[in-house]
Order: C-alpha cells, then structure tokens, then sequence
C-alpha cells in the first residue's frame, strides 16, 4: 500500500525525528538519497552537466546538498538562484565547496543541460510558480535534459492536488519520508513522472491512518472474494443489474460482462435489453422487472444506459441491500433517500455527473477531485467513486482514507467502460465486499485490465476491458501466492 501524508502531518512527524538527530541530518539523508537517485538516472555522473534550480528554502537546500555530491563525483553542477537573497546558506556554500558554481544566464546552462533538479519549492510552496520562476522552468521543460522534482514538482498543492498555477513537469519525482497527496491524485500527480520514496526515517512517526491510500497487487489480493468450498450461487452472492434501455441496450450487455467476472455467483439482469443479454451472455438471468419482482438478490446496479427510464432508481434505493448508482441513474439521485439507507450505497460518477451533483462546473470538480469525492460523500452520506484518470474512492464518514487508484490508464476513457467497471463493483458487493473494498478494487482490476488488453500501445474497447478481467484477477492472485509462499 503506498499512502500520502498532508504537509501539516509530515512537519510534526519531521519535527520529532530531527528532535531526536544531530542537526542537518535529516536534509543530507534527503540529499544523499536524491543525488543516488540522480546518478543512476545520469547513468554517468563524471562530466555530466546538472542544472539546479533553487528557490527561497529547504526543497532548494536538499538540491544544493545533492548538487554539491555530484560535483564530487565530476558532475559539472550550476546553480540558478531564484531567491538570492534567501538561498539555503549551508547547501550554497556546500555546492561552492565541491566546485559547483552559481548561473550567470540560467537560459544558457539550461540548453545544454543533461540533467535538471527542480528545488524552486516543495512542501513549503502554493499557488503555482511565481512569475520570476516561469521563464526558467519552461526553458528547462523546452531543453533535452531529465527533470528531476526534488519532493514535489514545484508549483502544485501538495496537500489537494490541485494545479492552480503554472507548474514545473517532472519526468520523475523523489519524495522524502512520505508520499504527499498530490503525487498520487491528478492532476498533480501528472506532474510527477515516475515517483520514488527516499527512505530518510520518518515512518515511525508517521500517524496509522493516512491521508489517501494507493492499493498495490498485494493489497487487492488480499480483499479478493474467494470462493469456500461448500460455496453454491446464492452463497457467493447474485448481483442485479438494472441498466440498458431500448435505445442503450448496450450499456446493459457491458455491465453484464463486468459483472460476471467479478465474484458473484449469478448475474441478474432486469430491463428491456434482456434480448441483448442473452444473446451474449445466455448464464445471465434475465427479468422484464420491475426490480422487486425479479428475485432475490445480494446487491443491486442501477443506472448504466437507462436513458430516461429512471423509474428503478427510487425502487432498488428502497431495498435493503448494497445500492451501486452509476450513469443515468445518478441524474434523479434524492440525497435524503441515499441518506435513510440502512444499506451501503455506492455513488460511480465521472467528473461531469460529479458537478451536476454538486451544482458547480465540471472544470471545478477535475481541478479539485479530492474535494470533490469528499464532499459528495458527505453530503449524501455514501461511499463515491469518482472516477478519473486516478480513480478516487471516499468513505462516508471521512475517518478512512481516500482511495485513490493508481491503475488508470488514458485508453479507460472509451465508450462503455464505465459500465463495465458498474458491473465489476456490483458483483464485488454482492460477493461481500464493503463499498469502499468494491470500489477500489474494481476500480484496480479495470485499470489492469485495460492495461492487459492495450498491452502494445493499442485502442480498446470496453468490451475488452471485460473479456481481459480474468486476466487481471489472476495477476493479482499472483501476488497473493507470492506471499503466501514467503510467509507459509
Ligand atoms: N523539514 C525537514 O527537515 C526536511 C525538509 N525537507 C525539504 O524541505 C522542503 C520544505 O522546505 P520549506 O519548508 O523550507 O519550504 P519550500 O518548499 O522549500 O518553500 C520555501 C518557500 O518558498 C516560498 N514559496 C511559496 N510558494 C512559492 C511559489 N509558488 N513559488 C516560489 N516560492 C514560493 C515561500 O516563501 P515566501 O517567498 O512566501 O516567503 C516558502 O516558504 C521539503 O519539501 C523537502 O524538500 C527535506 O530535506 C527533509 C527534511
Ligand atoms: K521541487
């Protein structure tokens, strides 16, 4: 599990481990794990050229220190001072020391550049790079060197995620002691590269519960439904689909198809794209409706390609058993109806059904997704599921973390697959799944699934995504036997 601290959280835990080191540890443990970093990076340090770019603080002391280990081992290091008057004192004479030296012309050391690191700030900073920094940092992004984000690429929010400014793109980031939130949530984290943890100490005064939490194959393994020996159907649970319509009977078959391969025992469609269902899927069960006279299930999906005909909406809501509501079923959504749920309900939206939920514009829920998801969960009192180029999963009451998926993949954005992912979630619930497991589960296994299907580069399409699912299953479960084989 990779989880991220808020900057207020990293200060304390910092505060009590510096307390406890001889003073300037902590900033060379940083320093020495990013100029490594940087060297393998380089491949070659002697006579390689790395350009520093510093700002007022210690996101710039940690570049100058890491600077100053290159220069050692023949780096040839210049330093652009954004903040001359305010440069780290002791990485500056450090870098001076071992040779590097101070840029005259940034534009001019930027050009021919091989490798940049970015120190103008990390934790310290907000409200993008300010207006001295952006010449620069777009000269070094226009250059052909590596950049390298020293904590975090300077100009996004570290704690939300957001980019309200002009920020610096890294091709790969080196984060110290803790992810922050906005290197694993969009769209700061686009903004990061690869990302690397530069171990410097500081887990042990960290808090349990994390801020937002990234599931890795392990962790999913672990939450995987598992089939019991004396397991029949109605044991492993049936999920009910309510989607598709006469004009989207499509949206019915995808949902289907995700959610046979997601656990459950049976898949029950109800609605009038049952002809379609069948006809590709002949072990569903399939029901004209309305939901209540359809049998008995273990959770419901409603929403995916109703079009209009929303009337199932308020009735699977009054049933007492896991709700998924996705797509079209979002439209007619009474949040004091979701709230008097004895049940768990699951809210699915994209950025757009988001904002009509919450009554503001797209824009304003993709450029602040964490917000986003948290609001929605408490003001409808149910687990959300925004889905995203990082899939965010939130909570109702807030103590858990965010969920954020680091699975997606920019060929998800197709026609249909969030359908497919309605249908993976559905089965994960009726198969005994909470909705905060389900969601963020599902939301791993469809990211890897279309990672599989697009293996070469190539468009999908959601059906893809569905058939490539067993696949990902069994990537997963993979790590799972891994494990089981170390420890058993
Ligand atoms: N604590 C530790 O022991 C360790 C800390 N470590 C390192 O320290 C980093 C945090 O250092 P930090 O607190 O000095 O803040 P930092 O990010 O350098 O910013 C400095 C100043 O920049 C300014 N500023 C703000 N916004 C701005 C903007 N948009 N554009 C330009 N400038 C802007 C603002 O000053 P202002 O100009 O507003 O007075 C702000 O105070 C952390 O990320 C990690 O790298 C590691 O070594 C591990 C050990
Ligand atoms: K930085």
């Amino acid at each position: 599990m990779r989880t991220a601290y808020r900057v207020e959280t990293v200060r304390t835990a910092e505060e009590e481990l510096m307390a406890q080191l001889p003073e300037g540890a902590l900033m060379q443990r940083a320093a020495a794990g990013l100029a490594a970093a940087c060297a393998g990076l380089l491949g070659r340090v002697y006579g390689a050229r790395v350009v520093l770019l510093i700002g007022s603080g210690a996101n710039g002391g940690d570049a100058l220190y890491a600077g100053a280990r290159l220069a050692r081992r023949g780096a040839g290091v210049s330093a652009v001072l954004l903040a001359p008057d305010r440069t780290h004192p002791g990485g500056l004479a450090a870098l001076t020391g071992a040779g590097g030296r101070i840029a005259d012309d940034p534009f001019e050391v930027l050009a021919s550049a091989d490798l940049v690191l970015d120190g103008i700030t990390g934790i310290g900073g907000s409200g993008g790079l300010r207006p001295d920094a952006v010449p620069v940092a777009r000269a070094a992004r226009g250059s052909n060197a590596v950049v390298v984000a020293v904590d975090l690429p300077s100009g996004v929010e570290a704690d939300s995620g957001e980019v309200r400014g002009e920020a610096l793109r890294a091709d790969a980031t080196i984060a110290f002691g803790a992810y922050k939130p906005g290197l694993l949530i969009d769209p700061a984290r686009e903004y990061a590269g690869t990302v690397r943890l530069v171990d410097i100490g500081l887990e042990p005064h960290l808090p349990s519960v994390p801020e937002i939490a990234a599931l890795q194959h392990e962790d999913v393994a672990l939450l995987l439904p598992e089939p019991v020996g004396e397991s029949d159907k109605y044991r492993r649970g049936v999920v009910g689909i309510a989607a598709g319509s006469a004009r989207y009977p499509g949206a019915a078959v995808l949902a289907v198809a995700g959610a046979l391969r997601g656990g459950a025992g049976a898949v029950r469609y109800v609605g009038h794209a049952g002809e379609a269902v069948i006809a590709r899927f002949p072990e569903a069960l399939v029901h004209a409706g309305p939901p209540a006279k359809a049998g008995r299930v273990q959770a419901w999906v409603v929403g995916p390609g109703l079009g209009d005909e929303t009337g199932a909406v308020a009735e699977i809501l009054a049933s007492d058993v896991p709700v998924l509501v996705d797509a079209d079923g979002l439209r007619p959504l009474d949040a004091s109806a979701v709230r008097r749920r004895s049940a768990p309900t699951l809210l699915t939206p994209h950025a757009g059904e988001a904002a009509a939920l919450l009554g503001v514009d797209r824009a304003e829920v993709e450029a602040a997704r964490l917000a986003s998801v948290r609001e929605l969960a408490s003001r409808y009192g149910a687990t959300v599921l925004l889905k995203g180029s990082t899939t965010l999963v939130a909570a109702p009451d807030g103590a858990l973390p965010v969920r954020a998926n680091p699975m997606g993949t920019p060929w998800l954005a197709t026609a249909g697959s969030g359908d497919v992912l309605a249908g993976l979630t559905g089965s994960l619930l009726a198969a005994g799944l909470g909705a905060y497991d389900a969601g963020s589960v599902a939301a791993y296994l469809h990211g890897l699934a279309a990672r599989h299907a697009s293996a070469k580069g190539v468009p999908i399409t959601s059906y893809e995504v569905g058939e490539a699912l067993p696949g990902a299953w069994r990537d997963v479960q993979d790590a799972r036997d891994v494990r089981d084989v170390r420890e058993g």
